[in-house]
């Protein structure tokens, strides 16, 4: 079932062009990255999706319905958690049921629970800046999730991480994903990541992006560390490479 298309969209900002004719799907618990060269356009088009920036032309529709400078529709998290440092993890994860109108107290009910069920136990009561920086993610993708849980757009979430933290909180994410019935699209600039998260990935390059030119990841994504191994994963990532190169 499609989620969400985006029709033909194009963005000139004066006489520069960022993207042009950029059609593709997103389809319902699906995991999507769009990879591409730093300054290709990627953060322009999530900002289109989110409904922050109208595009110069094309529309953007969310179960059929155009979503065009109408933001609020889908969850969006930059690289930076901006997870308010004078609250307590627990508020910050209730925040969005705060200003849905839950009550405080339900809202920080539901927060501590989230947290419970996703391995992160005890920390309602801590504050930000006493988690370490994959903790950090995990409380603000959890908070993420609380804003809209229909489509979830993350910019980059995990490239101030360490190469172990990363590898730890992929499969935190496949499963919480998995669980939740999340539908994802990912920002990211790292094949490797690419690979291991998405269903399938889109490469953003001159300005366009199509949906008969995306690459099918077909894994059973049961054992990643056997997958990561495979010569598979070292064919998908050649031909990344190859898309990215030519
Ligand atoms: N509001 C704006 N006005 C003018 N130019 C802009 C504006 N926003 C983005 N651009 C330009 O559009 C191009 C694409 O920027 P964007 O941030 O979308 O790329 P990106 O693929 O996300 O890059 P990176 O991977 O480095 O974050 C850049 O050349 C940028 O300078």
């Amino acid at each position: 079932m499609t989620i969400l298309e985006v029709k033909d969209i194009s963005q000139h900002f004066s006489e520069k062009k960022v993207l042009e004719h950029v059609n593709f799907t997103v389809q319902k618990n699906e995991i999507v990255s769009i990879l591409g060269p730093s300054g290709a356009g990627k953060s322009t088009l999530f900002n289109i999706i989110a409904g922050l920036l109208q595009p110069s032309s094309g529309d953007i529709l969310l179960n059929g319905q155009s979503i065009i400078k109408s933001p609020g529709h889908v969850s969006y998290m930059l690289q930076k958690d901006l997870l308010l440092p004078y609250k307590t993890v627990g508020v910050n994860v209730a925040l969005p049921l705060i200003l849905k109108g839950v009550p405080k107290k339900e809202a920080l009910v539901q927060a501590s629970e989230l947290l419970d069920q996703f391995g992160l136990h005890g920390i309602s009561q801590t504050y930000p800046n006493e988690l370490s920086g994959g903790m950090r993610q995990r409380v603000a993708l959890l908070r993420t999730y609380l804003f809209s849980s229909e489509l979830i757009l993350l910019d980059e979430p995990f490239s101030a991480l360490d190469t172990f933290t990363k590898d730890e909180i992929h499969e935190w994410y496949l499963n919480i994903h998995r669980k939740l019935n999340l539908t994802t699209i990912f920002i990211t600039h790292d094949i490797e990541e690419a690979i291991k998260l998405s269903d399938r990935i889109y490469i953003l390059k001159d300005h366009v992006l199509n949906e008969a030119d995306s690459i099918v990841i077909s894994k059973e994504k049961k054992d990643l560390e056997e997958f990561l191994l495979s010569t598979e994963y070292l064919d998908y990532k050649r031909l990344i490479m190859y898309c990215l190169n030519h």
